[in-house]
């Protein structure tokens, strides 16, 4: 009777401390339980351990159920500044293998990321219609700097993955601040264009009437307007436009975010395109930190491809991140072109992004 009664007892308390964490306790899915010994196994399986800042949000939210679903994760930790309980609580109940762990607020920023292999960062405001990404730099800028400086405490040598925009100045932020730090490896920080690549990807593929999956279209550059330069020439399989689609293609590349800023009407960008692209990215980073050969995905890294110190292009992945930058390629006269704009623009956006972090 007593053992009933306590039995009960203890698991009234188990499910009032899981809707109601302590103030600054953090929030935990199913090793809370493990903690309170009230399971029997241990939850999660082996792989690695990733955390998402930003896990309330728009993209945040698909992205967190996206990686809960990807077998190379173990451990997932949410962070954002607001409304982290009920993601994780509720992500927290799908019967995968990952352990999903919430974190709510600065204070927490510290726990969330020690012992992170992985962080992906879509922190920060989306644009509105009429907006550049460019207008976004005076509120995101020191988002992106804050969880850089907790990286480099916290999580050193940690792969970053930077969805944040603008991503052509936020990038160069977050290396300034690793710079500062004495953490800086240019080969884990990546800035992430890959909805760029699958955009390019879809679009093609409508055009050439193939299955998008067959398709894979390199996107160099940068991330915003003329700096996202599709290489049509340059897709697989090989395949050949005509001056009328080349100009189609890349002009509906250039501007998919805006397509869908404005079919949101003041609702925000792309959310689910993106957390789709963003889980594609990290399980590339994963893999190759796994140690899998010949994984290529494009991403904004620092680079010496061209005079720029960042650019877009075709990377290796491996187990210490960038393992290997590939050149451009063959470029046709129209990407020559187009390059020439990419670069003008980029190299104005690094350069912001470079000042404000030393400033
Ligand atoms: N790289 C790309 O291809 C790409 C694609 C789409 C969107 N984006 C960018 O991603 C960002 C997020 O977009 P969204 O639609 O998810 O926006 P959102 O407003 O829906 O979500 C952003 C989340 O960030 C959180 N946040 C704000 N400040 C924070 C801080 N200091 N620490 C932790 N979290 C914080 C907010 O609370 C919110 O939950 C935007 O800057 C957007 O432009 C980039
Ligand atoms: O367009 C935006 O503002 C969001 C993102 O960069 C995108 O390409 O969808």
């Amino acid at each position: 009777m007593e053992f009933i009664a306590s039995s009960i007892n203890q698991r009234i308390v188990r499910i009032s401390a899981h809707l109601n964490p302590p103030p600054n306790s953090q929030m935990e899915g199913s090793c809370g339980l493990l903690r309170r010994g009230n399971c029997r196994a241990k939850g999660g399986s082996p792989g690695f351990k990733v955390a998402i800042l930003g896990a309330a949000g728009g993209i945040g939210q698909p992205l967190a159920m996206l990686m809960k679903m990807n077998p190379l994760v173990s451990v997932l930790h949410l962070y954002d500044v607001v409304n982290t309980p009920g993601v994780t609580a509720d992500i927290s109940h799908m019967d995968t293998g990952a352990v999903v762990r919430g974190f709510l607020g600065k204070e927490q920023l510290e726990d969330a990321l020690t012992g992170m292999d992985l962080v992906i960062i879509p922190a920060g405001v989306p644009r509105k219609p009429g907006m550049s990404r460019d207008d976004l730099f005076n509120i995101n800028a020191g988002i992106v700097k804050t969880l850089c400086e907790g990286i480099s405490k916290s999580c050193p040598n940690a792969i970053v993955n930077l969805i944040s925009n603008p991503v052509n100045s936020t990038v160069p932020i977050a290396a300034e601040v690793f710079k500062k730090a004495g953490t800086y490896d240019p080969k884990r920080l990546l800035g992430v264009t890959m909805l760029d690549v699958v955009r390019a990807n879809t679009f093609v593929a409508e055009v050439l009437g193939l299955d998008p999956r067959e398709v894979n279209v390199p996107v160099v550059g940068g991330h915003a307007g003329v700096t996202i330069l599709p290489l049509l020439s340059q897709v697989k399989p090989p395949c050949s436009f005509t001056v009328e689609e080349t100009e189609y293609l890349t002009s509906r590349i250039q501007n998919g975010g805006t397509e869908v800023v404005e079919a949101k009407a003041g609702a925000g960008s792309a959310t689910l395109s993106m957390a789709y692209a963003a889980v594609k990215f990290a399980d590339a980073c994963l893999r190759g930190l796994r140690g899998d050969a010949g994984v290529v995905e494009c991403a904004f890294v620092s680079s010496q491809v061209t005079e720029l110190p960042f650019v877009a292009t075709k990377v290796r992945l491996g187990r210490n991140g960038v393992e290997e930058i590939y050149p451009l390629g063959p470029l046709n006269e129209f990407e020559r072109a187009g390059l020439e704009k990419a670069k003008k623009e980029l190299g104005g956006s690094i350069e912001k992004g470079i000042s404000f972090a030393r400033k």
